[in-house]
């Protein structure tokens, strides 16, 4: 297996310029595909998340021209795919596979969409459920209620309201927002128990209405999609810099310095950016502006007991800060953790104990404590997730050498991080 030695640091210094958002850029492709008209998209994640949506959105017969660095011509479809048959793989790009599953269950052709094994241990169910409760022909062809799915052409009705639960993925929730318009027809969708990672429908929102798709909600239990709506290009569209990617960076300027990341500011559209406010609670100063935000340390870090919903991916990172911390750092209703890259909870909790911690996990939440001293050296493994390869290189800050498995799982989402980290620390 590929190993990547990080040596001891104790500074981070500098300044980093993000890579595109993952959440942005898939949802962005997706809504460029399906609207009227052309679409110039700018700064574009390039990551493997993203060359599997672009990937699909090729076999799915749209045309996608590379433009420049990053930059992307999309020619949209009016809502309707060219090609009615299709063999999708999707990776393990869950911003991929959720949002397609719904547009093509609302497309009228045959479809198979698969990813690697692990995304076949993902749960799809909540979203199957509602899309045959508007009439959708969706099997599972393993187990029922996770991937693989062949998706067949069927007649729609969606007259009734669809209820959706979202206490297992809001990405089920942002599926259906994005492919209801597919229908023609208006419809309304209901949130059955409580939604999780509430802010990434805010993304799905926002970027819809980009696309002149206009719902109406009554808070987060019901939304409206009007009738006989299509998407509209926008021109052109910038994607912002990815605010999960950018906790990496600020934790090391809270950590050890003065770090800066642009690409991502005050008025970003990501829940990810209050990921700066939960590290501050921790100590440090945070300063932000329209376009980048500024992390400097300022005194020994303190324990934290926090609820993680709104930010289930740069959570991830206040666990191995938490190594940095005086006393016990709680980071609670994070149950989603267990069902994405890795069971992240299970994860987090074998490598921190590795390195020395103290860790308590439960259903939905991990409890942490630092030991007097770290262990001299530490091999971690990352499952394949490129948060937990990401998250531990922050360990090498405390001033030990840190080996990581598999490095270039990174590649979901930021094919470059080490060399950017390598870029601040010394
Ligand atoms: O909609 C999105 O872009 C995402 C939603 C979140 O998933 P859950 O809703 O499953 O928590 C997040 O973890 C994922 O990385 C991206
Ligand atoms: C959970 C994640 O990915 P996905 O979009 O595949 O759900 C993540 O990036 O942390």
């Amino acid at each position: 297996m590929e190993q990547l030695h990080l040596p001891a640091v104790t500074q981070a210094q500098g300044t980093i310029i993000l890579p595109g958002s993952k959440s942005i850029s898939n949802r962005t492709l997706l809504l460029a595909a399906l609207s009227d008209g052309v679409t110039i998209i700018r700064d574009l994640l390039a990551s493997d998340d993203t060359a599997r949506m672009l990937e699909a959105l090729a076999s799915l017969g749209i045309k996608l021209e590379n433009i420049g660095e990053n930059a992307w011509q999309v020619t949209g479809c009016a809502g309707n795919f060219p090609n009615k048959q299709a063999d999708l793989f999707l990776g393990n790009a869950g911003t991929a596979f959720r949002p397609l599953t719904a547009a093509l269950a609302f497309s009228q052709g045959d479809y198979h969409l698969h990813g690697i094994p692990r995304m076949h241990e993902r749960p799809i169910g909540d979203l199957v459920d509602a899309l045959r409760q508007a009439g959708a022909d969706v099997n599972c062809t393993g187990n029922e209620g996770y991937p693989p799915l062949q998706i067949s052409p069927a007649t729609l009705d969606v007259s009734q309201p669809i209820q959706i639960r979202g206490d297992v993925s809001s990405q089920f929730l942002t599926a259906l927002l994005m492919a209801l318009p597919l229908t023609g027809q208006a419809a309304s969708i209901e949130v059955v128990g409580e939604l999780i990672s509430k802010p990434y429908i805010e993304i799905t929102l926002n970027l819809m209405q980009r696309f002149g798709m206009v719902v109406q909600r009554d808070g987060w239990q019901r939304f409206h999609i009007p009738a006989a709506a299509c998407y509209q290009s926008p021109g052109e569209i910038f994607v912002e810099g990815d605010a999960s990617s950018a906790s990496y960076f600020i934790a090391a300027g809270i950590l050890a310095g003065d770090v800066t990341v642009q690409g991502v500011g005050q008025h970003s559209i990501q829940g990810d950016i209050r990921f700066a406010e939960a590290a501050h609670l921790m100590g440090g100063r945070i300063s932000y502006g329209e376009s980048h935000v500024r992390a400097e340390k300022t005194s020994a870090l303190k324990a934290i007991d926090l609820d993680c919903n709104h930010i289930p991916d740069a959570a991830m990172t206040l666990a191995v800060m938490a190594m940095f911390a005086q006393g016990t750092t709680t980071l609670r209703n994070i149950a989603s953790w267990r069902v994405k890259e890795t069971d992240r909870i299970a994860a987090m909790a074998t490598e921190l104990r590795k390195v020395g911690a103290t860790v308590e996990e439960g259903p939905d939440y991990i409890q942490i404590t630092p030991p007097v001293q770290l262990v001299r050296h530490a091999v971690i493994d990352t499952y394949d997730d490129h948060r937990m390869a990401m998250c531990f290189s922050l360990l090498s800050l405390a001033g030990i050498p840190i080996t990581i498995n598999d490095p270039k799982c990174v590649g979901k989402t930021f094919p470059e991080y080490f060399q950017v980290f390598a870029g601040i620390v010394r």
